[in-house]
């Protein structure tokens, strides 16, 4: 019950809804408790042999005029408490969503897609039921309830009723047995689903790698487990529903028998009638829903209440990137003083970024290369501000980039992640996601600028060609050039690229490199490459090992210096003069 209260800002909001659907159960259930007492009548006025064909009419259409007056009813509560249920959903959907679009990096990392995916569904199911099913099963049960008891007690015989529900407490035993397990075992089965979630979407992510090393048959294996796992889990929960609701009828059946033994026994004695006992029966049948309703509302709650939790839960993180509500929110341009001295992931002991400074000037390039794990993409993390916690202090126009909100910081930056997410839409909205308003001239121009324009003219539907999964398959070099366009329509005051040239032919590379240079004037970029040509004509370059910084100059000093820049630039260009094929294997 507890749950209601804690839904109770929802109820209180929708009260309109709530009360009219109650009356509208309550006087159903007024109308249902009539037609006992009428049989009742009529079987007495046969019995008597006193009932006229005008009167069987007469009942026959009252009974029918209830049925259509219910059914009325019925239809009105069904949309009022069904319907405003869903609203419920909605609302714990949109605020689900809204969160997750606030979380930081460590979030996604803490929790899996899987989980996250379940959450938004079969949690919030679980709490639409409480809102819809749950009111119902309460108001209905309690209206029938109550209403058959007094008619029972009251009406027919309260000895009859008060011997015939004896067994009827032995439900409340059974639900408060019963409850708790199907509890533990919902529980069980929501997490068996979660990771049934995850494996599916691991799977058909990675299948390219499973079928390249021939794994289709183990994977296939792990999913059965997993599948068998989740049935598992779930028959624990049937099994326990199995018991509950055969144990009703049983009981019911035993009231049911008592009533016919000593109600029997009262007719012969002549204290009632057949007709009262008639519908005495047809009442105590009827107190089965209410009974079946609480063992159903108490899974309901259960359920509900156990979803609720999940989903305050995660509604309770809080983003470790506290935003300044108060920051400075303009566009931003100038220079960028990057100053860590030392940065380690969360949970790791590592340290990734150790005393790495240095300074681009509004409208300068920098170039960044390094081993793989050197902790170049890590720069940009901290820069985007997806981790805060890391000593020292990075300024963005002189000031730190804490200082700004996070939209003003974001939106003067375009960033190409190493990964080139698409969006499941045409090639068009995906290059015009930051600036939806661009025309087509726009999205051309800045196509033609990262070289992709001739790639998407040649597509079937040129830029209304769809993209993602359900669309074209794109190679590698496309994909990220199309990012690249994506980042760049914004026009933005910083653009880094990480490691966004690597599918592309050095011909291309420095086509798409001397655009930049021609559109981006007194912009500033940042370019993160194994290639040196995507570095060399930068203004200044750092050499990142370990995190840390081992060289740092322009192309000719970082030469003239004769270190691993030196080498990597020689190695590669040799490479080039062999071929491209050769070039594979030299990259850093
Ligand atoms: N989320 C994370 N949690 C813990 N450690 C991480 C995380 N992301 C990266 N690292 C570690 O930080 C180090 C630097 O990684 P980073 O991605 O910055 O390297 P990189 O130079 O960009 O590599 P690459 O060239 O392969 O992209 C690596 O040792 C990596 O294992």
């Amino acid at each position: 019950m507890e749950i209601f209260k804690r839904l109770s800002w929802f109820f209180k909001q929708e009260r309109k809804a709530y009360i009219f659907g109650s009356t509208l159960l309550l006087l159903v259930s007024i109308l249902s408790a009539i037609v006992p007492m009428i049989v009742g009548n009529i079987i007495d006025d046969l019995t008597a042999n006193t009932l006229t064909v005008q009167q069987l009419l007469f009942w026959v259409f009252v009974i029918l005029a209830i049925a259509l007056a219910q059914y009325v009813m019925r239809y009105f509560w069904r949309t009022a408490i069904f319907g405003t249920s869903a609203k419920l959903e909605k609302i714990l959907r949109r605020r689900l969503f809204v969160h997750f679009t606030k979380m930081d990096a460590v979030f996604f990392q803490e929790h899996r897609t899987g989980d996250l995916m379940a959450h938004a569904t079969n949690d919030l199911t679980a709490i639409r039921m409480v809102a819809g099913g749950g009111i119902l099963t309460l108001v209905d049960s309690l209206s029938q309830g109550i209403i058959t008891l007094i008619i029972m007690f009251v009406v027919i015989d309260w000895r009859l009723s008060l011997v015939s529900i004896l067994p009827l407490p032995l439900l409340v035993v059974l639900v408060r047995f019963n409850g708790s397990r199907i509890h533990h075992h919902f529980r069980r089965a929501q997490e068996a689903f979660s990771s049934m979630n995850d494996k599916v979407q691991e799977s058909i992510g990675g299948m390219k790698v499973i079928k390249t090393f021939g794994e289709e048959e183990r994977d296939i294996d792990d999913f059965k487990k997993m599948t068998a796992n989740v049935v598992d889990k779930n028959q624990a929960v049937h099994f326990y529903d199995a018991i509950f609701r055969p144990a009703i009828q049983m009981i019911m059946g035993l009231s049911t028998v008592i009533g016919i033994f000593y109600g029997g026994l009262l007719v012969v004695q002549g204290e009632i009638t057949l007709g009262l006992l008639i519908a005495f029966l047809n009442y105590i049948g009827s107190m089965s829903w209410p009974m079946v309703a609480i063992g159903r509302l108490f899974n309901i709650l259960e359920r509900g209440s156990a979803s609720y939790n999940r989903v305050e839960e995660l509604l309770r993180y809080k983003s470790n990137i506290v935003e300044d509500p108060d920051g400075i929110n303009e566009a931003i341009d100038g220079d960028i003083e990057f100053n860590v001295e030392e940065f380690k992931y969360p949970n790791s002991n590592q340290v990734v970024l150790s005393n790495v400074h240095f300074t681009i000037k509004q409208g300068e390039t920098l170039g960044i290369v390094g081993k793989t794990g050197s902790g170049k993409s890590t720069i940009f993390k901290l820069l985007t501000r997806d981790y805060d916690w890391y000593t020292g202090n990075i300024e963005f126009n002189h000031h730190n980039i804490k200082d700004y909100t996070l939209n003003a910081l974001l939106t003067n930056i375009g960033y190409v992640p190493q990964d080139n997410f698409l969006f499941s839409t045409t090639v068009r909205e995906n290059i015009r996601f930051g600036l939806p308003e661009a025309s087509q001239e726009e999205v051309e121009a800045i196509a033609k600028v990262t070289s992709v324009h001739e790639d998407i003219i040649g597509f079937p539907n040129g830029y209304d060609t769809l993209v993602g999964e359900r669309g074209v398959a794109l190679s590698g070099g496309q994909k990220q050039r199309i990012s690249m366009a994506r980042a760049m329509i914004i026009d933005p005051s910083l653009l880094i690229l990480d490691d966004s040239l690597s599918a592309v032919d050095a011909k291309t590379e420095e086509a798409i490199l001397g655009s930049i240079k021609e559109t981006r004037s007194n912009k500033t970029t940042i370019i993160a490459a194994h290639r040196i040509s995507s570095v060399m004509h930068a203004d200044n370059i750092i050499v990142l090992e370990d995190g840390k910084i081992v060289e740092q100059g322009n192309h000719q000093s970082l030469i003239d210096n004769d270190g691993w820049y030196k080498q990597m630039y020689e190695k590669q260009q040799l490479a080039l003069e062999i071929g491209e094929e050769g070039f594979e294997h030299v990259t850093i």
